[in-house]
């Protein structure tokens, strides 16, 4: 735009010299402000309760918060009380409104009131004053801002003790206490990613989206199961079968019955018609099953066995219309003698372990039967047309994407596929070659297209299509392996074809020259920019480490799903960005809420200071600084035209 045309612009929210030096005066404060706190997760696989948890005790922010305000001032027990009430405000006050006297509640309110403040005003020492007084509801936002300002002088020691106990007294301390716990909370975390995976697995992924779209900053880098959800969402039938089958397999069909309001209904009849004297032994869910749920384990492996072959189907036909995804070696159901009960792959045969499959036609197995199209059909408008499962879904798009560069940090949840020699693989799309960055570019543009295109509907069904390859393709970025190896895990014995064998990337993290040229594609310097990345639980039993390539990549896939904790030993990780640095912090195991009420118990964990800087980060340092600085830049110049008389000020 023209320079003077944009002065002018500029001109109507800063009218004169006065309104835009103050202005500049203010920025310049605020580079000079620590930077604030970013946490990165990844991984939550539907773990809601654990990742709430540790939303709520910033992962671990608020106890040291509390320890360096009241160090030993506090018994343990008073310590342990202060934080539960920060984490669970009104479900604390609950529980000692039922265990106190009315005069020892009374006490207690007023002495959580004032420890309140004072954590509220520790965390908040280093940001502005407008941030806080953003971050407080607008009905408290004038008497939490008097109480964390004065309440040092003695002078006001009055007027403080009165306005604690006009609260109390007008019935509005239960309020008062819930908004400081929740202004504490959103305090610790200046600025939450997600590093993909947020689906499958866990009991809670809709209620993780839920916490996540009332979060005040966040970013979602998707993962594979995201995307998968995605498309689902977007009516894709193969999506739709795969994200039925893992909730059949991990036991969590609730979650499309009672969390989405998917009716599931007509597979379970289907399921029941087809298999009914079918033990389907191979379909049981992972991990344990109480007894009293026992006959619904039943059904829910009949429901498992029958969306399994399905998929089969429909993947299929899939890889059949789009030959350029290069996926013949995944056609399987042609490859089986129904007759004999084997299999052959790559010229080997392999003895089925189930070979009752009443709904596949040998001559022609990826055909659905007609009862089979009912099925796929009824889930297909269920899913299309679930309005809650459809907004999570449009909040994945609008504040997420398969990468994202900030803040010297380039994040995404799997990988870079790269050559055996570390170069970046070339992978042909719509016959166009790409690798890097551009593949991830073009991924995320037709995964885009695949959901908000509705005229082009052979652009939007390729775009569909493509979710699903970003899902299990070995040249999806974040997926990262060169098969998915479902229908060996399910029907084979031997192991050997089980193995899903891991992009180059994995074995090549630790050679700082490739990771420097991931860095140098992404834009980012590659002497100070740093790769976070998750998808691969790190084994941490088995002496593995998160910090890879001496502290240039990170890969945080701690095991917040129980069902990797086998694995890692350990139950998620956070990484932790702040102005004195960087820190990983390991978790450990979580009961569940309920004993973190009661018992007022905490997720421990363990911190590891990865890199401790010299000079403390500012805002300065930051992406927000740099558009900051430039404003700043162009304010001088609109304070120039002022004093140059090129603009006249308006008083
Ligand atoms: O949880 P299951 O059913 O064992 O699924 C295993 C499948 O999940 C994957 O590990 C993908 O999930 P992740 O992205 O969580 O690793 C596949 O590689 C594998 O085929
Ligand atoms: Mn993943």
């Amino acid at each position: 735009m023209d320079q003077m045309k944009y002065l002018k612009e500029l001109a109507v929210r800063y009218p004169n010299i006065a309104a835009a030096s103050t202005e500049i005066i203010n920025l310049q404060a605020i580079l000079n402000l620590p930077k604030g706190t970013e946490h990165y997760v990844s991984d939550l696989h539907g773990e809601y309760e654990k990742f709430s948890h540790i939303v709520r005790n910033g992962s671990g922010a608020v106890r040291s918060k509390i320890e360096d305000q009241f160090g030993n001032t506090l018994t343990t027990k008073e310590k342990k009380n202060l934080a539960t009430v920060i984490y669970y405000p009104e479900q604390k006050m609950d529980l000692m409104e039922e265990q106190m006297t009315r005069n020892e509640l009374i006490e207690w309110y007023h002495i959580t009131m004032i420890r309140l403040v004072h954590i509220a005003r520790l965390t908040a020492s280093k940001y502005t004053r407008s941030k806080v007084r953003k971050a407080m509801p607008k009905e408290f936002a004038y008497i939490m801002e008097e109480l964390m300002t004065e309440h040092r002088t003695l002078d006001k020691k009055n007027y403080v003790e009165q306005i604690l106990e006009t609260i109390i007294t007008t019935g509005r301390v239960r309020q008062f206490i819930a908004a400081m716990a929740h202004l504490i909370q959103k305090l610790c975390i200046d600025h939450l990613h997600v590093i993909g995976d947020i689906y499958d697995r866990g009991p809670g992924p809709h209620r993780i989206m839920d916490c996540i779209m009332d979060y005040h900053t966040v970013d979602i880098q998707w993962g594979n199961h995201d995307v998968l959800w995605m498309g689902a969402a977007g009516g894709h039938r193969a999506c739709i079968a795969n994200v039925v089958r893992i909730c059949a397999r991990y036991n969590n069909l609730d979650v499309l019955e009672n969390g989405y309001g998917i009716n599931l209904i007509p597979l379970a009849r289907f399921a029941l018609e087809v298999y009914g004297d079918d033990p389907c032994e191979l379909f049981h869910v992972s991990g344990d099953v109480r007894k009293e749920d026992f006959r619904e384990e039943e059904m829910n492996r009949k429901m498992h066995k029958a969306i399994t072959i399905i998929q089969f189907k429909l993947e299929g036909q899939l890889i059949k219309r789009r030959p350029d995804f290069k996926m013949e070696d995944r056609l399987l159901l042609d490859k089986v003698d129904y007759e004999k009960g084997t299999i052959n792959i790559k010229g080997k045969e392999y003895k089925l372990k189930d070979t009752n499959f009443p709904t596949i036609d040998p001559k022609d197995p990826y055909k659905l039967t007609k009862e089979e199209e009912y099925v796929v059909e009824h889930l297909n408008t269920a899913f299309k047309y679930c309005a809650y499962l459809n907004e999570h879904v449009r909040f994945l798009f609008s504040k997420g994407g398969l990468y994202k560069v900030y803040n010297d940090m380039l994040l995404y949840h799997g990988c870079v596929p790269l050559n055996k020699d570390g170069s970046f693989r070339e992978v042909e799309i719509q016959g166009v070659p790409y690798s890097g960055k551009a593949l991830y570019d073009v991924l995320e543009h037709l995964a885009r297209q695949g959901y908000y295109e509705t005229k082009d509907m052979e652009a939007r069904c390729y775009g569909q299509d493509i979710m699903w390859f970003i899902w299990s393709n070995e040249n999806s970025p974040v997926y990262g392996k060169d098969k998915m190896a479902t229908y060996e895990r399910y029907f084979l014995d031997d192991a050997s074809v089980k193995v899903e064998k891991k992009d180059y990337y994995y074995q090549l993290l630790e050679n700082e020259e490739v990771v420097n040229r991931i860095l140098e594609e992404f834009g980012l310097n590659p002497e100070t920019g740093k790769i976070v990345n998750g998808h691969m639980p790190v084994a941490v039993k088995k002496g593995e480490s998160p910090i890879k390539c001496n502290g240039k990549l990170f890969i945080i896939d701690g095991g917040f799903s129980k069902a990797y904790q086998k694995t890692t030993g350990i139950a998620g990780y956070t990484l932790v960005s702040n102005s004195y640095g960087l820190k990983l912090v390991a978790h450990e195991p979580f009961e569940s809420r309920d004993e973190a009420i009661r018992k007022e118990t905490d997720i421990y964990s363990d911190t590891i200071v990865i890199r401790k800087v010299t000079r403390r980060k500012c805002v300065e340092d930051t992406d927000i600084g740099k558009g900051i600085k430039e404003k700043i830049a162009d304010l001088e110049q609109l304070l120039w035209a002022y004093q140059k008389g090129l603009l006249t000020e308006q008083i």
